[in-house]
Order: structure tokens, then C-alpha cells, then sequence
């Protein structure tokens, strides 16, 4: 994307002016709070400073990534969409909350929201190119800042499309259509309605592909509440059903590509077991799908790892249990957004427990954002 002098001038000064400030971070409770007596020209004020904030300060990390990822067509794509929403959200800096700009903003976030839909991809792609582009193979210092700054984007990108979609849900053109949501947030969450709902998706592609696929077997355990009510939380159900949907695909694929069918007519099921307690709520799903070696577990988590050639689009349709290689790694950051995490403990020869750990305590689930700082910026110069 080719900047004129005055513009490129003009959006290093906003930019440096913008990534000075540190996001500010909201919890689940604060967001219901605002949302339960929602006022569009206070989020209208708050939001035309906090997005630049947060688009500046990863944008700053962009620009410090080496010359041979910044400079694939892909990462310059994604880098451009990046500075054209960034001036998108200046042109409202110091633009009164009328009715026609309070809509105007709503409009603009939405376009803002769908011209960063591809982020993911368009980053593997860019990825791609470079390795392609490098005679060796990258080395573990370039492996582990592009492991570094992947998180930081992707976690940003998290937490901007949780500010855009609150306000264009509570503001947007269908306010009154939430029943007891509160934007993307549900406040009464049933952990095993959404648990049954990834099941059955995964389940789909995988009787699709496999022609078989294991069952699913649900305990709960709320030593908390005597009546034995379903667990339930204040939680984004579509981020808890990304986790979910991720982690059975790959117990799914573990359990019947390891399981010599001709031997046993039924497949060991997948058992999921959903614990509340005084800080966490954890849904452990355990498979026996042979496990890996503890020496390949952490690897999972690794988007160059798993950043094979991209599956073409009819891969996607005819290997429905493959992904672009950053299903795990991506469903972490979901979990740790709000300040849970998801663990990885595998028995090689029997199968793996995954588990999702949330916070129990809204109060407590405050968004994790990346701060553009010295030490951030060390890390880059540290190993580029
Ligand atoms: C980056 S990603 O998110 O996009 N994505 C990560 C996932 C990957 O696919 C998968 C899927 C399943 C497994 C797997 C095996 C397995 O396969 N064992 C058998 C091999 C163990 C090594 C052995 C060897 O090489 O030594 C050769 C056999 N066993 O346990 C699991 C397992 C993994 C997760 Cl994460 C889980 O939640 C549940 C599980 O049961 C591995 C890889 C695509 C890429």
C-alpha cells in the first residue's frame, strides 16, 4: 500500500501519539454492567480512544517485525488493512456524539470488523511466504518472536472484535433483539449446552471423514450448589465453543486414528468432566486417543509447527479435522483473554486430557492485553 509523504507523516505522529497510552483492560462484570443500562454516546466516547489505543500499540509491533515477514505480501496486506482502520476511527477523535455520527461509527466499526475477518489466514499465509522465501529453515530465535508477536496480534484482534461487537450488538440495528444477552456475553452460560453443541459439530466431520466417531459421555461436578443445577457462568458462549469445538476435533482424530476398529466394535468415548469451584470452573476432556510424547506436546501449541502448506479449500471440505494449524494455539488465547488458560496433559500409549480452565468470578475475568512497551520492543530487537 504506497503512502503519500504528508499521510505517512501524519499516521506516525497519531501512531506514536496513540501506542504512548496502555490499553485499558475491562472484565466480563464490567462489560455486563455497562451493558445492563447501555449509553451508545458513552461507549461512542470511550471507543474512539480506546480502539486507536489498541490498533496503535499492535501496529507498532507490526512495524518491528524483520524485513523478510513484514515484506511478504501477505503481512504488508494485513499491515495496510491495519493503518486504513486506524485512520478510520481518527476521523471520529474529536467528533461531537450526534445521532448521525453516533450511526456513522456503528457503520464504520462494522466495516472495520469485516475488513480484519481474514487476519488469521492471510498472517499463516504470510508465514508460508517467508519460509518459502528463506534458503535455511527458520531458526528457533526467528521461530520464537514470530511464536511471541502471533500471540500479541491474535490476542489484540480478540479484544478489539469484543469491543466492536458489543457496541454494534447493543447499538447496532437490532438493539432489542438480545433476550438475556448482553452483547456476545451470555450471563447465565450453561457449560454443557455448549459443551453438547461442539460435540455434535465435531462429531459431523468426523463420522463425514471417518465414517465413525467416539461418544461422548458428560459428568458434572458443582460441590457449591446443593440443588445440582447445571453449571452455568457469565461467559461469550462462541468463545467457549471455539475451545471446545478445537479440542474435540483433535480427540476425535486421536481416538479413531489410534483405535484399531477391526479389534474393538465401539470406541473408547470421550468423558467430559464440568467442575465448578471458588476460582475456577474447568471442563476437562479426557480421550483414550494413544497420546503423544511429552517431547511433541508442546509443539502443539507452536503456529510454526503446525503451519503446514495451507489445506486448499477443498482440503478444508474433504479433511474436515484440519485447520489451518492454529486451532490449539488460537483456543488458548480465547481462554486466557479472560484470564483462564487451557492445559495439555497427555499419557503416551493411553490418551490426552485437555482442560479449560475459566474464571469462576466475573469480577475477576479481566481482558489480558498486550502493552507496546520497551520491554516488548527489546524482545523483537532481541531476536530478529
Ligand atoms: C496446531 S493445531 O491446533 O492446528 N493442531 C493441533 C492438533 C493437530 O492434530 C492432532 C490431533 C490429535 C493429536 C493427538 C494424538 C496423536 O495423534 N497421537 C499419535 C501420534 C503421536 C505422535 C507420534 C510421533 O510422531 O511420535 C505419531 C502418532 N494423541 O493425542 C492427541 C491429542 C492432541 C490434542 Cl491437542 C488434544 O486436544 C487431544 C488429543 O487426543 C495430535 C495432533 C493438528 C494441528
Amino acid at each position: 500500500m504506497r503512502l503519500f509523504p504528508v499521510r505517512l507523516s501524519n499516521i506516525t505522529r497519531m501512531l506514536d501519539m496513540y501506542s504512548q497510552f496502555n490499553p485499558s483492560p475491562l472484565s466480563i462484570k464490567q462489560f455486563m454492567d455497562f451493558g445492563q443500562n447501555a449509553c451508545e454516546k458513552k461507549s461512542y466516547i470511550f471507543l474512539r480512544k480506546e480502539l486507536p489505543v489498541r490498533l496503535a500499540n499492535i501496529m507498532k509491533e507490526i512495524a518491528l517485525l524483520p524485513d523478510h515477514l513484514l515484506n511478504t505480501r501477505s503481512v504488508s496486506q494485513v499491515s495496510s488493512w491495519y493503518v486504513q482502520s486506524f485512520e478510520e476511527v481518527l476521523e471520529f477523535e474529536k467528533a461531537e456524539p450526534t445521532h448521525g455520527n453516533l450511526e456513522k461509527f456503528c457503520s464504520t466499526l462494522v466495516h472495520i470488523r469485516n475488513r480484519h475477518s481474514d487476519v488469521v489466514q492471510t498472517m499463516a499465509q504470510g508465514v508460508i511466504e517467508m519460509k518459502e522465501h528463506q534458503s535455511g529453515s527458520v531458526d528457533c530465535g526467528m521461530e520464537s518472536s514470530i511464536q511471541y508477536f502471533l500471540d500479541r496480534l491474535y490476542m489484540s484482534r480478540i479484544s478489539i472484535r469484543m469491543l466492536i461487537n458489543q457496541h454494534t450488538i447493543l447499538f447496532g440495528q437490532f438493539p432489542n433483539e438480545q433476550g438475556r444477552h448482553i452483547g456476545c456475553l451470555d450471563p447465565a452460560c450453561q457449560i454443557s449446552s455448549v459443551v453438547r453443541d461442539a460435540y455434535e459439530n465435531a462429531r459431523f466431520l468426523c463420522d463425514q471423514y471417518y465414517l465413525i466417531s467416539p461418544e461422548l459421555e458428560i459428568i458434572e461436578h458443582n460441590p457449591l450448589d446443593k440443588g445440582n443445577n447445571p453449571i452455568r457462568t457469565v461467559y461469550v458462549p462462541s468463545h467457549l465453543y471455539h475451545m471446545l469445538f478445537e479440542l474435540f476435533k483433535n480427540s476425535m482424530r486421536a481416538v479413531v486414528e489410534n483405535n484399531d476398529q477391526d479389534k474393538c466394535e465401539k470406541l473408547p468415548p470421550i468423558k467430559v468432566l464440568i467442575a465448578e469451584g471458588k476460582e475456577d470452573i474447568c471442563v476437562k476432556i479426557s480421550d483414550q486417543g494413544g497420546g503423544i510424547p511429552r517431547s511433541q506436546s508442546d509443539q502443539l501449541f507452536k503456529y510454526m509447527y503446525s503451519t503446514a502448506p495451507q489445506p486448499s479449500k477443498s482440503d478444508l471440505h474433504t479433511v474436515p479435522l484440519a485447520g489451518y494449524g492454529y486451532g490449539l494455539p488460537l483456543s488458548r488465547l480465547y481462554a486466557r483473554y479472560f484470564h483462564g488458560d487451557i492445559v495439555l496433559l497427555t499419557c503416551e500409549g493411553y490418551g490426552t486430557d485437555a482442560i479449560i480452565y475459566l474464571k469462576a468470578l466475573s469480577d475477576e475475568a479481566n481482558e489480558l492485553l498486550p502493552i507496546f512497551n520497551k520491554t516488548s520492543s527489546k524482545f523483537y530487537r532481541a531476536t530478529v
